[in-house]
């Protein structure tokens, strides 16, 4: 048996059709993932801002409250749908992200919430790197005008299976945070994004298969579909990349639900083969996974 995956599971990632009606993506986020769980999904994903449109100008509108948890029905119909959808489907669900606002401290965030199979509530992860960029003449975001970052690693146990990480899309772009993960026994990194048809093309898969190849674990990215008429066009190809850094399954454009087999002996033939486990020499530069890792959020209540 492997010690990472303990049993092989079938992970789907929903490349959902959002819009700007949140009860109309809440509705046919839980049509996808029960049918995503009828064709034998185990652990299904869906995208980053799958309940609202993507963009700063959307996120106090779309906030939701989860603080204290759990929130009522009318402080977060998305909890409250997400625990009944991977309650329903009973599967683990990593609902992708949602707008959240602290009313404690007036600060919003870019909030995943991921749910057992009985639809409880078993990780919260704020996005830690914000997306601010500015390439001329293509495109320029600032999520940190609205958005207040995250502050910790965030690894959720599934007991039947083994340990994943959750972050949300420009978080990818930081190898640290992705082997501070895979170096805590985590066999896959999942996360739901939405890059667009800038940097989509250039870094989205290359992203996926550096981190694979960095840490030979799993890699899944989940993406909401193309919508050209959006203020944003997320650029789709939800992918699950192998830890040998092979692309099992990669999405269109549009709405579509990919499935992949994972397996811990892939993961353990990956580390026999290229075996840089028990090569590193921390007696040149140091082990950034060993210490000064936050795994716990500053504000207690927030379930890491
Ligand atoms: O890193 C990128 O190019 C895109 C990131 C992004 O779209 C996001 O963080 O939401």
């Amino acid at each position: 048996m492997s010690k990472l995956l303990k049993k092989p599971v079938k992970l789907a990632l929903v490349q959902l059709a959002s819009g700007a009606k949140k009860t109309k993506n809440l509705e046919n986020a839980r049509i996808k993932v029960l049918a995503a769980a009828k064709e034998g999904a185990e652990i299904i994903v869906l995208p980053e801002c799958f309940n609202s449109p993507y963009g700063c100008d959307y996120f106090p509108s779309y906030a939701e409250t989860l603080l204290p948890s759990p929130p009522t029905a009318e402080q977060s119909p998305s909890f409250h749908a997400l625990s009944a959808i991977a309650k329903d489907a009973k599967t683990y669900l990593i609902g992708g992200s949602i707008p959240e606002l602290d009313t404690k401290t007036g600060k919003y965030y870019n909030t995943s919430l991921t749910f057992s199979p009985r639809g409880d509530l078993l990780a919260t992860h704020r996005k830690v790197h914000l997306f601010d960029i500015d390439i001329p003449g293509k495109i320029t975001f600032r999520e940190s005008e609205v958005l207040s970052p995250g502050n910790k690693v965030t690894i959720v146990d599934l007991p039947e299976f083994g340990k994943v990480a959750i972050a949300i899309c420009y978080d990818i772009r930081f190898p640290e945070l992705a082997m501070v993960a895979a170096r805590h026994g985590c066999f896959a990194l999942i996360y739901p994004g939405a890059f667009n048809t800038t940097t989509g093309p250039l870094h989205w898969k290359l992203l996926a298969q550096a981190r694979a190849v960095d840490n030979e674990v799993y890699v899944a990215l989940c993406s909401p579909a193309r919508d050209m008429g959006a203020s944003y066009h997320a650029y789709g190809h939800s992918m699950v990349v192998d830890p040998m850094a092979g692309v099992l399954v990669e999405a269109g454009e549009g709405e579509e639900v990919v499935f992949a087999e994972l397996s811990g002996e892939k993961i353990e033939e990956t580390r026999r083969g290229i075996p840089i486990y028990g090569q590193r020499r921390f007696d040149v530069y140091p082990d950034v996974s060993a210490s000064g890792v936050r795994f716990e959020d500053e504000a207690s209540e927030v379930k890491s």
